[in-house]
């Protein structure tokens, strides 16, 4: 269950997760999870739709350590808008062991990008929750991406299983690499082939560059640990798509109000989800440094 401090501000994760039975690859790269303030030093955004407690960088520095992980990729989370300093920070103190993932204002200047490469940034993030933002320009978000090319990024949409569908065409016209965050959110119980799976491979289908995150059993699978039911759901598409996937805890688990994720056993589903050594270096390893650090392959 989260806790609620004196000012309302919610905490989400645990601060004693398990250590992990499995012990993930050298160079292992958490490629989803987000820092929350400080919010003495990083306010958060007046249309935030959640308050949370802190957790910033030496927090995610601590979890990193505990999991086996050596490098982040923090995603601007919607709670910080597009004012990205947070994220900038963190990627700021990590001696070159984050990048980031923002959310920007559509008019944004190519000098405030350049900024935002120069501050370890690789992604724009479209978020098209409805309880998380207000709204989500499509033709806005389209320009934006078009913008971001010259600089090699790619965009990393979010959004839920029931607008898969209407999401096509936008996707489809995407200029540069995409990422979808958590599958597109398909309901796992129905198993690897069923209705949400088979659209999203055919999505995955559609472009050789749309990649994804086999990420947050915690918020697909309420059966809880060994989530049998993402495993069932996530292993085949890991199989079928071993070189566009990418793995993250999603630490500190925003908005997971009534069960608190331990991210030790979220660690110990990969084993169940990539079932190779090879499969686990390339999701991974291999995946989230070509996308992220590509300048070391
Ligand atoms: O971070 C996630 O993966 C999921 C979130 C929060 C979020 O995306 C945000 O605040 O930007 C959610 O489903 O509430």
């Amino acid at each position: 269950m989260s806790t609620t401090d004196a000012d309302g501000r919610i905490r989400s994760w645990t601060l004693e997760p398990s250590k992990p039975r499995f012990t993930p690859p050298p160079g292992a790269v958490d490629a989803h999870c987000h820092v929350f303030g400080p919010q003495a030093q990083f306010p958060f955004s007046p249309k935030a739709k959640y308050l949370p407690q802190d957790a910033g960088p030496d927090a995610l520095f601590a979890l990193r350590e505990r999991l086996g992980f050596a490098r982040n990729v923090i995603v601007q989370a919607s709670c910080h808008g597009t004012d990205n300093a947070a994220t900038l920070n963190a990627i700021a103190v990590s001696n070159g062991t984050c990048r980031g993932v923002a959310v920007v204002d559509p008019p944004i200047s190519d000098v405030e990008l350049d900024e935002l490469h120069a501050g370890g940034i690789r992604g724009v993030r479209f978020n098209f929750l409805k309880r998380l933002v207000d709204d989500a320009p499509k033709d806005k978000f389209l320009e934006v991406a078009q913008r971001i090319a010259r600089l090699g990024w790619h965009v990393v949409v979010y959004f839920e299983a029931d607008i898969l569908e209407e999401m096509k065409p936008f996707l489809a016209a995407i200029p540069v690499p995409i990422v979808i965050d958590h599958m597109g959110r398909p309901d796992v119980r129905q198993g690897p082939d069923g209705a949400d799976m088979t659209a999203f491979r055919a999505l995955l289908d559609s472009r050789a560059d749309i990649w994804t995150k086999v990420t947050c059993p915690d918020r697909l699978d309420p059966a809880g640990p060994p989530y049998a039911d993402f495993v069932a759901a996530v292993r085949p598409l890991v199989e079928s798509y071993p070189d566009r996937v990418l793995w993250g805890t999603d630490w500190p688990h925003p908005n997971m109000e009534t069960v608190l994720p331990d991210d030790g056993a979220l660690v110990d589903v990969i084993p169940a989800i990539a079932v190779t050594a090879e499969l686990q270096h390339k999701l991974l390893v291999a995946n989230p440094m070509r996308l992220y650090w590509p300048e070391e392959g």
